[in-house]
């Protein structure tokens, strides 16, 4: 099987100043990944090192660079699935960490459990010896800029986010044809305390199963839990769609049922893949065959040897 790797930095409006760093840093994401599954590593490594690449890149609202919520503080979701067996792991609202896709990989791995939230997943994180950051070097000027603009009467964080969203995530399939799917996110513009979004929801935030392919999302979350996205996505294409038309017809499903607006990124078990969205843009980047693709609007889709990047 020929490995393949498709990642997302967000659906949504990028504003020129950030299009190029966010078209860099979903190809240097996808590289990362891509080197693991060159050496027949497997699609979960794979995943988790190009979402943690995005997370650690203050570009995307993962990570450092998450949105604020309403006191102005970061609360993080984060799902990894693998695709072998059906086991995931995820958390939800942790705060104080710099990855939490490596935490979720270690609920997946370490305990009985699906996901695990605010306190809970931070006892855990500190159990497992992940290391505590500063809540403050997660936050970024332009997180700290848009948190107080949408503080104003009148404002409207969600309207306001539809225009710029950063969740991240990825997809692969490694040459065993394992399938995975990895995502992360601050969630919501000034969304509410404890407020858990999409992302650490199984069929939600992300799916994998060997038999069809994985998917990763991004867009409101509310609105992609009504519709279990992912799961709908692996659903038609199950049902024979690629995973273009899986795509599309499920993000189309989710516009005019729920007028959600989104992306994602889909690989099936043959090893092919899609970059699809409803928003205006989505910063997203693939490699397969040693060609990285890379897009960043509508109907954009650049080609360049791996070798020469
Ligand atoms: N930026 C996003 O994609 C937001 C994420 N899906 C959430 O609702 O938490």
């Amino acid at each position: 099987m020929l490995p393949v790797i498709v990642v997302h930095g967000g659906a949504g409006w990028i504003g020129k100043e950030r299009a190029e760093g966010s078209c860099r840093g979903v190809q240097e994401a996808v590289l990362a990944g891509y080197r693991i599954l060159q050496r027949g590593g497997s699609a979960l490594d794979a995943v988790e090192e190009a979402v943690v690449a995005m997370e650690d890149n203050p570009m995307y609202n993962a990570g450092c660079g998450s949105v604020l919520n309403e006191l102005g503080g970061v609360e993080m979701d984060a799902i990894i699935m693998d695709g072998k067996t059906l086991a995931s792991g995820a958390v939800s609202a942790v705060k104080g960490i710099a990855n939490p896709i490596k935490l979720s990989r270690l609920v997946m791995e370490k305990t009985e459990h699906l996901c695990l939230t605010a306190e809970g997943a931070s006892r855990f994180a500190k159990a497992m010896g992940v290391p505590e950051v500063e809540e403050e070097s997660l936050k970024t000027d332009y997180s700290r800029k848009r948190w107080v603009e949408n503080l104003a009467p009148g404002s409207n964080p969600v309207e306001s986010q539809m225009g710029k969203m950063g969740t991240v995530g990825a997809v692969a399939i490694d040459s065993q044809g394992n399938v995975a799917s990895a995502t992360s996110t601050g969630g919501m513009l000034n969304k509410m305390v404890g407020r858990v979004g999409d992302t650490p929801c199984v069929g939600c935030g992300a799916y994998a199963d060997n038999l069809f392919g994985a998917a990763s999302p991004t867009g409101h979350g509310e609105a992609i839990m009504k519709v279990t996205l992912c799961r709908l996505i692996l659903f038609h294409m199950e049902q024979g769609m690629s995973p273009e038309k899986a795509a599309d017809t499920a993000l189309d499903y989710m516009k005019t049922r729920v007028r959600g607006i989104g992306g994602v990124v889909v690989v099936n078990s043959s090893g092919d893949w899609a970059a699809r969205f409803t928003s205006d843009q989505m910063a997203w980047a693939a490699v397969k065959n040693d060609q990285l693709h890379y897009g960043l609007y509508k109907g954009e889709s650049f080609t360049l040897p791996v070798t020469s990047t």
